[in-house]
């Protein structure tokens, strides 16, 4: 049942436009994913049939869920793609990324901009994506790692904290604000029953304090990006002209096309309703904050490692891959991590990954980590098997059991087509699961 003050406040933003707007959320949602650019020809391998093209987004495509469950596909799982709504998908669209730009997701669980971002970033730039409720950000985590990415440090903590370390650090922020969800009404039941006008007053006075905290974190000439999934103007437009009026900052006008509306009395934004376009209800707006651009020098994270993890990582990099072992390592309890050299020292922060993990040093050896595999490549390695899409084994793998092996002794890669699934461990003819428990199914 729709709360009548809702209903209310539609049809004072929509008018004569409300009765469409509601036949809309009776219609089922749409579902679209986007490619991973660090795995190349993805597209060859997809039915295209059941996909097609997003109608802005680079690398964005719908898809027929019903009939192609992308989701459950053992590329998925590779890594290929994330499957994200159309029209949050516009948010990372939007921003302008610059391969070594330095940028913040202050709201990122579970990481589909983060994902569709970073993965623009080269390895001179850095993601830090970040989300306040930790079991959202050990689900963020999860994400950059099946995602490859290795510029990304995924913290768990209050924005507010990030402005003590690093104020005017970031070149651009993504503000993708906990919000009173009106805009997910059509997918989740659950926003229309937990929907109040209470609800949206405390979205509202929790997205101030991240606004506040973003043009801290954001450098002079830097962008920010302010998004919600819901249509209310005290989340939305009201929370902008906050901004343009506290700080020395204006609006960047984004690009409407195939049914994008613009903001109420503030043309330069972006209102996405699902009678006009093509995906959920959304909200986003583009700030430039004014003033130089100049360079602020933080702390750089320190690499760490004992000379003994060292040599077994080394060791394991020569025996097993053809590639050199990372040049800045970082110790976390045997817990090694690759470093990147412009990764910045969080002191006082909860810090889930930091970059790259590469795996442990237990017991005088390296155990290699799913993320490593996921970043590999078939010339990366000495040996691996090499699986279609649809092959048993694939399957049985992902489920946990061992295969029969024919090569040498020692740690293998698992390739789904061109792309690494998890390391394996060979002996006596069987290649040993190592596809982590808690990913098995
Ligand atoms: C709309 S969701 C973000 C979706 C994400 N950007 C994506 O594209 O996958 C908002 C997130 O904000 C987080 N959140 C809520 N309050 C927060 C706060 N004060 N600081 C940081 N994150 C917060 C929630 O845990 C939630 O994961």
């Amino acid at each position: 049942m729709m709360n009548e003050l809702f209903e209310k406040q539609m049809k004072d933003i929509l008018k004569d436009e409300y009765d469409d707007f509601m036949v809309s959320l009776t219609q089922p949602n749409i579902k679209a994913f986007y490619l991973n650019p660090q795995k190349k020809n993805v597209l060859d391998y997809l039915n295209q049939e059941y996909i097609k093209p997003h109608v802005v987004v680079k690398d964005g495509y719908y898809f027929d869920y019903e009939h192609y469950p992308l989701g459950k596909s053992p590329f998925f799982a590779c890594g290929a793609y994330y499957i994200q709504e159309p029209s949050a998908m516009l948010v990372s669209h939007f921003l302008d990324v610059k391969e070594d730009d330095y940028i913040l997701d202050m709201c990122a669980a579970p990481g589909g901009k983060t994902c569709a971002v970073a993965s623009r970033l080269s390895q001179q730039g850095l993601m830090i994506a970040n989300d306040i409720v930790s079991l959202r950000a050990k689900i963020l985590s999860e994400n950059v790692e099946r995602f490859a990415l290795q510029n990304t440090i995924v913290t768990n903590c209050d924005p507010l904290q990030l402005t003590k370390t690093l104020p005017g650090f970031f070149d651009k922020i993504i503000l993708d604000a906990p919000c009173s969800g009106e805009g997910m009404f059509r997918k989740n039941d659950q926003a229309i029953e937990t929907w109040s006008i209470e609800k949206v007053n405390e979205c509202a006075y929790i997205q101030i304090q991240l606004l506040d905290a973003a043009m801290l974190l954001l450098k002079p000439g830097g962008q920010l990006i302010y998004s919600t999934c819901t249509y209310n103007t005290i989340e939305n437009e009201q929370q902008i002209q906050y901004l343009l009026d506290q700080y020395d900052c204006s609006l960047i006008p984004l690009k409407k096309s195939h049914g994008m509306m613009p903001g109420i009395d503030m043309e330069e934004a972006i209102r996405l309703y699902p009678h006009h376009y093509q995906g959920e209800g959304h909200f986003i707006a583009l700030i430039q904050k004014h003033g130089e651009a100049a360079t602020t020098k933080v702390k750089a994270l320190k690499p760490t490692i004992s000379k003994q993890n060292q040599k077994l990582v080394q060791d394991f990099y020569s025996q097993y891959l053809n590639l050199k072992a990372p040049q800045y390592l970082y110790d976390n309890n045997n817990h090694i991590y690759a470093l990147l050299p412009q990764f910045p020292e969080l002191k006082g922060i909860r810090v889930l990954r930091n970059g790259l993990y590469l795996g442990e040093c237990k017991k005088n050896r390296f155990e290699p980590s799913l993320a490593l595999a996921l970043t590999l490549h078939h010339e990366d390695v000495k040996q691996s098997y090499t699986f279609h899409e649809n092959d048993l084994k694939v399957r049985q793998y992902m489920h946990g059991e061992a295969i029969e092996g024919s090569n040498q002794k020692g740690y293998g890669v698992i390739f789904v087509e061109d792309y690494p699934l998890s390391f394996y461990k060979e002996s006596q003819h069987q290649a040993k699961n190592l596809y982590p428990k808690g990913l098995r199914r």
